[in-house]
Order: C-alpha cells, then structure tokens, then sequence
C-alpha cells in the first residue's frame, strides 16, 4: 500500500459464487473470499488457469451474482444499489480486457468507440468539445489524432490494448480492473502497456486490480498480492513478502515456475529501455526481457551485465 492511511476503495467479504447451482455441473468458483483493495494501490490477484480469477473480476464489476457475501464500493454494497448509484459505480469501475480485438467493437471507428464511453458519461456538450475529449484520450495513450477515424482491425495489438485503455478511461474511472492486459500481446510491447499503465495510475490517482498468472510481472506492479487457488485466497501479503517469503504451498510451488533472475546465469533475449522509464524504489530501471519470456527490472549495472552476456 502507497499510503498507510489509505481508504478502502472495495471491500469483498466471504464471497462465494456458484455457477449452475443445483445442476450436475455445479462448479463453486469462488468459496469465501476476502479482502480489500485501497485508494490508489495495485493489487495483483494471480493464479493459474481456472482458479477464478477472471470470475472474481467479473463479480466485483456486478456481471455477476455471488451466492453469499458481499462487495463494497466506496462504502456501498454493490448489489443494494439503486438505479443512479449503480449507474455511477458503472462508471467509476472499469475493465481492462486480455483479448483488445474482441472487447472493441470493429464496426465503429476509434473515435466512435471513445465517444461511445463520453456520451455514456454524459461528458460531451457539444461536437467540438466530443473531439476534444477524444483527442485527449488518444494523447493519454500514446496514439494521435490520425488514428482516431480508424478501425480496430487497422491497428496492432498493442495498439489496440492502448485503445481498451483508453476506451476504459473514457469515463473516468476511480478503480480498473485489468484482466492479463498484456497476456496477449507480443512480448515486445508488454513492458510498453505495462509502463502506460503505471504511468496513467500516477496521472489520474487510479486504483487497480491487476489479474495475471505471471507472478514475476505482478511483484513489479503490485502493492499487495493476493493468491487464488481453486477459488480460494490462499495468500495475501505485500508484494515483497508473497514473492520473498511465502507462506503457502501452492504459492511456493508457483513461484517455483517463476525463473528467479540472475544476471551471470540467465541470458536476457531484449535489453530494452522505454520511455518513460519504468520506476522501482525511486530508481529508474531497464525492462528486460529474458529468454523464458519473463520481465525483470534491472538497474543500468545489471542491464549492462545483460547486454554483454547477449554477446
Ligand atoms: N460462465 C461460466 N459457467 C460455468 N463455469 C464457469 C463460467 N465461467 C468460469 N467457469 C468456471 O469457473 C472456474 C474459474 O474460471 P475463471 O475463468 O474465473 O478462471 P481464471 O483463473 O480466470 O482462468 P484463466 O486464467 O484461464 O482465464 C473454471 O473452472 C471455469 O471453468
């Protein structure tokens, strides 16, 4: 957590969700879960396929019902809500999806899909100030003014990410969920949508919930972890300490995937800096891309070593 006298932003108690209850193919996704996400942090929920992760994102945005306990947002249980106050928590919680060419829709330009999420949120007075608003998010995210009369299927994946982002932004969003945003993206820009990401949550004070199997990429973004195991939380602790000291076998035998860096032994496939530079500890830092697929933050000493061993 940034900030110790944080707010709880949302707060999940004793969830559990039961898809075809009563049938034979009653699966219990999610058995009594809990925890709390604070104002402006990063809470990474990592687990391996089919533990309930994308489930639990679901849930919390109210896509659906839990058989018993509850969600707050902001203090307001999300399934008590009348029609305006769920309308605004529509709003205020966003998804950013794994898949950015199915989450856009390919019949509208990208000025249309952002103008889509302005007028929902009734930020739009006028045409002029509509394409102001859209030319900002496209500036937010890295694109420009000439890609917004285009397609969805005219742009790369990582482009198209920036637009899920930007389409996610468009309401301006108090909490995002980013469900593996960067899973299916070519290695070579998922540091880069990584770093928007961070980057946007400095700007607009955002607070995310980051799901991904990848324990190594979650320790960088994350201020707290949690672990899904066959729906249960099995762990919770701050990054540092679910990475370094980890209480629960499943977490050790999933960090036991993770290939721990080590700059002498581990050959880096792309040393790369990006623009802005990615910040850990104050310190800039270099992300690397190793020849197992994972990232790691290194220092200008330790991209150094990278770089030589490439040779
Ligand atoms: N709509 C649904 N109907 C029935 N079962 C479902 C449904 N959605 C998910 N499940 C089941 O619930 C469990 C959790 O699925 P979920 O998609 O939440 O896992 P996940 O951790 O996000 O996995 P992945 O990383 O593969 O997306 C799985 O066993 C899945 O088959």
């Amino acid at each position: 957590m940034q900030n110790p006298e944080a707010k709880k932003l949302v707060s999940i108690k004793n969830l559990t969700l039961t898809f075809n209850a009563g049938k034979k193919n009653e699966k219990t996704a999610l058995e009594d879960v809990s925890f709390d996400i604070y104002e402006g942090e990063t809470f990474g929920l990592v687990g391996e396929s089919g533990s309930g992760k994308t489930t639990l994102g679901r849930t919390v945005l109210k896509l659906y019902d839990p058989a018993s306990g509850s969600i707050e947002f902001d203090g307001h249980d999300i399934n008590k809500m009348k029609k305006k106050e769920l309308a605004d928590f529509r709003s205020k919680a966003q998804m950013i999806f794994q898949d950015p060419q199915a989450s856009l829709n390919g019949r509208l330009t990208v000025s249309n899909i952002l103008g889509e999420g302005l007028d929902e949120a009734g930020f739009t007075k006028n045409k002029e100030e509509r394409r102001k608003k859209i030319l900002e998010l496209l500036h937010m995210v890295g694109l420009n003014e000439d890609h917004a009369s285009r397609y969805p299927h005219e742009f790369s994946g990582g482009q198209k990410q920036r637009i899920g982002i930007a389409r996610a932004l468009a309401v301006q969003p108090k909490f995002v969920i980013a469900d593996e945003p960067i899973s299916a993206l070519d290695v070579s820009v998922q540091a880069q949508v990584v770093n928007l990401l961070a980057k946007l949550q400095k700007e607009q004070g955002l607070t995310y919930l980051f799901i991904a199997h990848d324990l190594a990429m979650v320790k960088y973004l994350s201020d707290r972890i949690g672990v899904l195991h066959w729906g249960k939380l099995v762990e919770l602790g701050t990054a540092d300490q679910v990475y370094n000291h980890p209480l629960h076998p499943y977490t050790k035998s999933l960090l036991s995937a993770v290939p721990v860096p080590d700059p002498v032994k581990e050959k880096a496939h792309h040393v790369k800096s990006y623009d802005p530079s990615f910040e850990k500890d104050g310190q800039e830092r270099h992300m690397v891309e190793m020849e197992t697929g994972h990232f790691v933050l290194a220092t200008d000493e330790e991209a150094a070593k990278y770089k030589a061993d490439q040779k």
